[in-house]
């Protein structure tokens, strides 16, 4: 699409995220939530809503959405209705959900998201909300007859409501991202969009930029991936301004995404929109969210990015850089904060981090919680490097590995019985090499883009300051190493 006819438009944009909770049974019934089970075997009555059988409250299921409102800043409801919304749809046994309506758990909350230049930008919580999930249809190839297995009706989920104020797809695709570290800190949700247990639909609107009022939203579902919501906003963007460009006017209605061709399809229009009929569920009594039963959850609350990201780059003074990649995983972020309880050097630890165990992590697709070596092992290993008993490339190439081949060695004694430790001397020389490369980063470039030269200025440098006693060969391999780490 031409930019200046793009450039006209502003798009609207509000998300709705269904997670599905981590909850061993389900929302309203003692039934497993185990995965990968047969199909219909969890399943109960009570799910099937049988005549006579009566729904009961899964205290977790509250409590793990008023952790997530605790997470976005939302005002707690004490006191909840849950609700009925009926519609008939095979994978619905009961004919309706038991839903939230007038008074969602969270309401007029907050996250704090970058926005496409880079800037944080807060984005509103409109409500969270309690409800429970549909079984599912399975459509098998080549056969006439549809299926359905019912073992995740009644699943816990919670809709979490964003305000429509999203600007473009970028900031759509931050705020998921936000939302999927939140539920994933908070253990509340595996966030796997890939397998459904996180679910986005996104409402996208169109208008003129300097029009007094909103364009129709559209309401596109069915997008597997955070790439797939995100690239499912830009079209519906570029189709409903073709759409206003050529006279036309943007039904509300709800589109489905095919990620094949990357382009939405209309599934039903506003007319044959569902009436509801929500009303109070007669079979739950009120939930009631005593002040005592809403500190408890508040002691439980785990440490989140955000407050983990401020610890690692104002206490600890990491680069912002730093900060945000350790605290991108929740794993990952407690490591390292584990690890400065044993070492001050934490900008070290942060590289040891980043680097050799994030690549170890990678190379055998591992989690954090299967590394080897403990914190402090890693703050062992710090400790030899500062104290010059070893290389910064003997530790990250010698003992680093060895470590990992036998967690339970000390780094001392691996140094030791190796023979790696370097006697004060070279320790001294290595430290001067260290100083002499990071002070001339400009050079340093120069070298790494091949010119090799450079190496006799180095040297010459580290003979000055060493006052030439340093042994120059052992310097030279000293420096060349450093140079190509
Ligand atoms: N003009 C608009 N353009 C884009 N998004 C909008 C606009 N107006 C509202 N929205 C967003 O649409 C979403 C509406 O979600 P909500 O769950 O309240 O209602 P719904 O989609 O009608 O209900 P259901 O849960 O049954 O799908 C919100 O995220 C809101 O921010
Ligand atoms: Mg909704
Ligand atoms: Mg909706």
């Amino acid at each position: 699409m031409e930019e200046s006819i793009r450039n006209k438009y502003q798009a609207i944009i509000g998300l709705e995220v269904h997670a599905q909770l981590l909850t061993e049974s389900k929302a309203y019934s003692s039934d497993s939530t185990e995965y990968g089970m047969l199909p219909n075997t969890n399943l109960s009555a009570i799910t099937l809503g049988h005549p006579g059988t009566l729904p009961r409250i899964n205290k977790t299921v509250v409590e793990m959405a008023v952790k997530m409102g605790l997470a976005t800043n939302c005002n707690i409801t004490r006191y909840n209705i849950y609700a009925r919304k009926n519609y008939f749809y095979p994978d619905l046994p009961k004919g309706y959900q038991i839903t939230q309506d007038k008074t969602p758990i969270c309401t007029a909350g907050h996250v704090i998201v970058k926005d496409a230049d880079g800037n944080d930008k807060q984005i509103g919580i409109t409500r969270i909300h309690m409800e429970e999930d549909a079984g599912k249809s399975m459509h098998l190839a080549g056969e006439t007859e549809t299926l359905v297995d019912f073992n995740r009706a009644g699943v816990a989920l919670i809709e979490i409501v964003s305000e429509p104020d999203i600007r473009d797809s970028v900031e759509a695709y931050n705020y998921l991202t936000e939302i999927k570290r939140l539920v994933k800190y908070l253990d509340i949700c595996d966030g796997n969009m890939e397998e459904g247990s996180l679910r986005c639909d996104a409402n996208v609107s169109v208008m003129l930029k300097d029009s007094p009022l909103w364009g129709t939203k559209v309401e596109v579902k069915n997008m597997n991936s955070f790439r797939n919501v995100q690239r499912a906003i830009e079209h519906e963007i570029e189709r409903q301004i073709m759409v206003l460009e050529n006279g036309g006017t943007v039904d509300g209605e709800t589109r489905n995404f095919d990620a094949n061709t990357g382009t939405t399809t209309a599934m039903r229009s506003k007319e044959t929109l569902n009436d509801y009929r929500y009303f109070p569920e007669p079979d739950l009594p009120p939930l009631v969210i005593e002040q005592e039963w809403l500190e408890r959850i508040k002691e439980t609350m785990p440490s989140l990015p955000q407050e983990l990201y401020k610890r690692f780059s104002e206490e600890y003074g990491l680069p912002e850089y730093d900060a945000a990649v350790l605290t991108d995983s929740k794993e990952v972020a407690l490591y390292y904060a584990e690890l400065c309880k044993y070492t001050t050097n934490y900008k070290a630890a942060s590289n040891w981090v980043m680097g050799p165990v994030k690549s170890y992590l990678n190379e055998l697709q591992l989690h954090m919680k299967d590394f080897p070596l403990q914190p402090h092992s890693i703050a062992e290993i710090i400790a030899l490097v500062d104290e010059n008993k070893v290389s910064h490339s003997v530790a990250s190439k010698k003992i680093f590995p060895y470590m990992l081949e036998n967690p339970g060695t000390p780094a001392h004694q691996v140094a030791e019985e190796q023979n790696l430790l370097q006697d004060s001397d070279a320790g001294a020389l290595e430290a001067i090499i260290a100083e002499v490369v990071a002070g001339n980063p400009q050079k340093v470039a120069e070298y790494k883009a091949g010119k090799q030269s450079l190496v006799g200025m180095f040297m010459g440098e580290v003979m000055k300051k060493t006052k030439g006693k340093a042994d120059p060969k052992v310097a030279n391999k000293l420096l060349v190493e450093r140079l190509n780490a």
